[in-house]
């Protein structure tokens, strides 16, 4: 039989620098994670592909969704609704490949419910002087929603007990190079290769 996927699973304080270590990983060759793209109610940045970076759709839209069951989880953040839908993901660890989620906390927590094999890694910044440095100079919030995403994160990092593993991003490479080894480990402690050479010993 083959193994499910993994559920892998990055969250973490606005601005960390969630999309951008994830984005780093994804351009690594040596990387076969499953990307869900998720939904949202919030207007596309500059640049932002539909499809890709989202898909983005009306609130009318996205409240039928909720009503038909079709998100793992989704959460209404800084007037938003984000969430993830549920067929890709089913299917993904169908099929044992791993999927790879990139989503705020309270969304993390109810996937944790529903999924508590799930591989949960919270990202953090080195300080939040740095975290606000970053939400700043991204340069996509105006004044007010820049102090609203600290204040939801300063909430939002008194989480992370909940989660498996804490990984700093300092560097972004470096982030994804100990994102890289959490799923190493991960693979190593699910497979079933234990099964394999046990069946192999029987054998002898
Ligand atoms: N290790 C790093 N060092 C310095 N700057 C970084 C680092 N990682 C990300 N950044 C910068 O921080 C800003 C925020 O990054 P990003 O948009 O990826 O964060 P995020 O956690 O996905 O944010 P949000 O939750 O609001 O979507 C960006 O300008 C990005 O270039
Ligand atoms: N609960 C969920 N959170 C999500 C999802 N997709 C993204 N996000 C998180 O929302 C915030 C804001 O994102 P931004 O693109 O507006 O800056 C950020 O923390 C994302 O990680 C989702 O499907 N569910």
């Amino acid at each position: 039989m083959r193994d499910r996927g993994l559920l892998i699973v990055l969250s973490g304080p606005s601005g960390v620098g969630k999309g951008t270590v994830r984005k780093a990983l994804f351009s690594k060759e040596d990387v076969s994670l499953h990307y869900s793209i998720s939904m949202t109610t919030r207007n596309p940045r500059e640049g932002e592909v539909d499809g890709t970076d989202y898909f983005f759709k009306s609130r009318e839209v996205f409240e039928q969704l909720i009503e038909e069951d079709k998100f793992i989880e989704w959460a209404e953040y800084v007037g938003n609704y984000y969430g993830t839908p549920v067929d890709y993901v089913e299917q993904c660890l169908a099929e044992g490949k791993d999927v790879f989620l990139e989503i705020e906390v309270q969304g993390a927590i109810q996937v944790k419910s529903k999924f508590p094999e799930g591989v949960f890694i919270f990202l953090m910044p080195p300080s939040l002087s740095e975290l606000k440095n970053r939400i700043t100079t991204r340069g996509t919030e105006t004044e007010d929603l820049i102090n609203n995403r600290m204040t939801v994160a300063k909430e939002e990092i008194e989480m992370m007990d909940a989660y498996d593993y804490v990984v700093e991003n300092d560097q972004v490479d470096l982030a994804c190079d100990r994102i890289k080894a959490i799923v190493q480990a991960e693979h190593c402690k699910r497979t079933r290769l234990r099964e394999k050479y046990k069946q192999m010993l029987e054998a002898e």
